[in-house]
């Protein structure tokens, strides 16, 4: 019952902000809902007061209403706001049903934990303060003779709701302000653990995990993605002549011209040391290698962090079947393997056939293939 019933509920991630006010929401329409149904049958057929027995029924619809809503929805903002008014109004509604008998006011006290749970401090304390209020002046006015509240009891109700209503504000300010703090630093270390240091572009890990994804995703699609190995040519020299630190700045650098020229339409990553592997996102294997040779020309022809470097790069389109992270890194790295060994400062395409050949020869093929 429980599990059909949060099947039928919006569906939060646990680290998302609003899974547990979601939760909350979702226990309190279930347990409305049932304390609904039960107080209409029993209404109906055991004690046969048809009049209550319809309020009952209305909180019901209000009840199911509201889950649906939800369900349909998903806002938890809203729903958050109609919950909240629902219970004040349920205290409300017992402190009358019961011709303000003085211990009801007990009902009012759960007014601030959900207010300020589901709308937040300031509302949560507007809310609880004219619910209380209207609480204490239905106790005090609709008090039957038999219990009796004096002016002095009044005013000790009220003092005990405003701190009540304080102390629920200073507990939700904290737990707010942990909450709000925590997912700071967690949002931090999944950048940290996310992201390569130098560069500031992903890590090998993450490159991998949106790799996998992406083959996934490409089965059931028509787009076509491709990826690029590619590597600066004798960096080691850079370090040996230069010294480590302007071999950094090279990186660095050559990591935000990547970013700048490609960085909208591709997803790059840092694979190690002066190697760099780049996602061209829905892009065919012909356009893929255009592009890698016009960023070969482009490095080649200027300066990067004042250093004349030129790269190499190896190109393979991401399979729509049978395709796996090693495959296409495989494929690309053999392309880049062959470019380093035909002299470096090339493009070299590897077809998916086994067949590698670099940007000259390839585009020859393309057009022979067009031809015939
Ligand atoms: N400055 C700097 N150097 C790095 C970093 N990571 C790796 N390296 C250096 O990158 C160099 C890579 O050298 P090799 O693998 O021989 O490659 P290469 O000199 O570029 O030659 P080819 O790739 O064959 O063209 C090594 O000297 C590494 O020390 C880094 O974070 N910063």
């Amino acid at each position: 019952m429980l599990g059909f019933w949060y099947s039928k509920s919006p569906q939060f991630a646990k680290d998302h902000k609003d899974f547990w006010r979601a939760r909350l929401i979702t226990h309190f329409l279930l347990f409305s809902t049932a304390y609904f149904f039960i107080l209409t049958v029993l209404n109906i057929f055991y004690f046969e007061q048809l009049d209550l027995a319809l309020i009952d029924c209305l909180g019901l619809v209000i009840s199911l209403t509201i889950y649906f809503w939800f369900y349909k929805s998903g806002n938890v903002n809203v729903t958050a706001w109609a919950v909240t008014l629902m219970a004040s109004s349920l205290a409300i509604l017992f402190i009358i049903s019961v011709g303000g008998n003085p211990f009801s006011i007990l009902w009012a006290t759960l007014i601030p934990p959900f207010a300020f749970f589901l709308i937040g401090r300031k509302r949560g304390s507007i809310i609880s303060a004219i619910a209380f209020s209207i609480c204490a002046y239905l106790i005090y006015t609709q008090q039957q003779q038999t219990i009796t509240i004096g002016l002095g009891s009044l005013f000790n109700t009220i003092e005990v709701s405003i701190a009540h209503i304080l102390i629920f504000r200073f507990y939700e300010k904290t737990r707010s302000l942990a909450y709000q703090n925590l997912s700071n630093l967690n949002d931090e270390i999944k950048k940290l653990a996310e992201t390569d240091k130098l560069t500031e572009l992903y890590n090998r890990q993450k490159f991998d995990a949106e790799l996998s994804a992406l083959i996934t995703k490409s089965e059931h699609s028509q787009a076509s993605h491709c990826l690029l190995m590619c590597d600066i040519d004798y960096f080691k020299r850079i370090n040996d002549t230069y010294g480590h630190l302007v071999g950094d700045k090279v990186l660095k650098e050559f990591a935000h011209l990547l970013q700048q020229k490609i960085g909208e339409q591709a997803l790059i990553a840092r694979w190690g040391g002066e190697e760099f592997v780049i996602i061209l996102l829905n892009t065919a294997l012909l356009d893929a290698a255009k592009q890698a040779n016009e960023l070969r020309s482009l490095i080649s022809s200027n300066t990067v962090a004042n250093m004349p470097i030129t790269i190499s790069l190896g190109v393979t389109a991401i399979q729509k079947s049978n395709d796996s992270v090693l495959k296409v890194l495989e494929r690309a790295d053999k392309a880049l393997y062959f470019a380093k060994h035909h002299g470096r400062n090339l493009v070299c395409i590897n077809d998916n056939n086994a067949h590698v050949t670099c940007y000259d020869t390839f585009l020859k093929l393309v057009d022979d293939d067009i031809n015939e």
